[in-house]
C-alpha cells in the first residue's frame, strides 16, 4: 500500500482544560477528496491546524506525505483556505497580492517576485477566473470569490496538498460549482484535498469520502454511506439533512 498522503494517528489536543481532539485517527490516500463533517466545536479546524503543524498533539503523530508537517510546510507544499472569520478583510492587500502570498516558499533571497513568480499567480488567477478582480482590495470580493483567491494562492504555491476549511459558507451555488470543479481538477492533477463543510448536500458531488468528526473521527468511509441519517444523528444528534 502506498504512504498515506495524511495520516493522524491517535491525535489528542487540548487547549488548557478543553479537550478539541481525543484520539482522532484519519488516515487519507493521495489524490483523494475527503469532506469532514462535524457540529461547531467538534475540532475540525484544530484538525486542520494539527496536519498543517500549527498545533502540537499532546499525543498520537501526524505524518504528511510520510513527513512531519513543519517540513512539508517548509517545503510549500500545503495549501490552505481559512475560514472567513479567521482573516482580516481590511488588510490592504489586492487580490494578487493574496495570490503572490503562495510564492513565498520559491522566493530567492532578494525575496522579490521574478517572472516566473508572476506567471504563476496570472495562471493561478485565471484557473479560478479571478484575473479581471487581481487589482481589487481583497475585502471588495463576494464570499465566493474571496474563497477562489485562496485557492488560487494554493494553486500558485504549487501545493500537492489543500485544506480547506467550511469553502461553501456565504458562497452562493455558481461560486459553490466553480469551487467544486476546480477541487475535482486539482485532485485529478493529484492533490490530497481535505474540506471542512457544514454544507451536507454540496458533499456527494465533491467528495470522494467523508469523515464525521466528533473530537474524534466516529466513522470514515464513502459518502453514501458515512452520510446516511443515522450516522448523521450520531455526530450532529438531530436529522440534519432535512434541515432548511
Ligand atoms: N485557541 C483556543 N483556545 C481555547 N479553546 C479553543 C481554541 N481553539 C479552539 N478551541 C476549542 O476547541 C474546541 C474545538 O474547536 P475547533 O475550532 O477545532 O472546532 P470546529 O469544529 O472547527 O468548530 P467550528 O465548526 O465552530 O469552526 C472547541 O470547544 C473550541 O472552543
Amino acid at each position: 500500500m502506498s504512504t498515506p498522503a495524511i495520516l493522524v494517528d491517535k491525535v489528542t489536543v487540548h487547549y488548557g482544560e478543553v479537550l478539541a481532539l481525543d484520539s482522532a485517527s484519519l488516515s487519507l490516500e493521495p489524490a483523494r477528496i475527503c469532506g469532514l463533517v462535524g457540529m461547531n466545536g467538534s475540532g475540525k479546524s484544530t484538525l486542520f491546524k494539527a496536519i498543517m503543524g500549527m498545533v502540537k498533539p499532546d499525543s498520537g503523530r501526524v505524518l504528511v506525505n510520510g513527513q512531519p508537517p513543519v517540513k512539508m510546510r517548509r517545503e510549500a507544499g500545503i495549501g490552505y483556505v481559512p475560514q472567513s472569520e479567521d482573516v482580516d478583510w481590511a488588510f490592504p492587500l489586492s487580490v494578487r497580492d493574496v495570490v503572490m502570498m503562495g510564492r513565498y516558499g520559491h522566493l530567492g533571497f532578494t525575496r522579490r517576485p521574478r517572472k516566473a513568480d508572476r506567471d504563476a499567480v496570472d495562471h493561478a488567477l485565471e484557473r479560478v477566473e479571478l484575473s479581471d478582480y487581481a487589482d481589487r482590495q481583497i475585502g471588495q470580493l463576494s464570499g465566493g470569490q474571496k474563497k477562489r483567491a485562496f485557492v488560487a494562492r494554493g494553486i500558485a504555491q504549487g501545493a500537492t496538498m489543500m485544506l480547506l476549511d467550511e469553502p461553501f459558507a456565504g458562497v452562493d451555488k455558481r461560486s459553490e460549482a466553480t469551487i467544486t470543479r476546480l477541487l475535482r481538477e486539482l485532485a485529478a492533477d493529484g492533490a490530497t484535498i481535505l474540506v471542512s463543510t457544514h454544507d451536507l448536500h454540496a458533499l456527494p458531488q465533491l467528495c470522494d469520502e467523508a469523515a464525521l468528526l466528533m473530537r474524534k473521527v466516529l466513522m470514515h468511509g464513502s459518502p453514501d454511506v458515512v452520510l446516511q441519517p443515522e450516522n448523521l444523528a450520531m455526530a450532529f444528534g438531530l436529522d440534519v439533512m432535512n434541515r432548511g
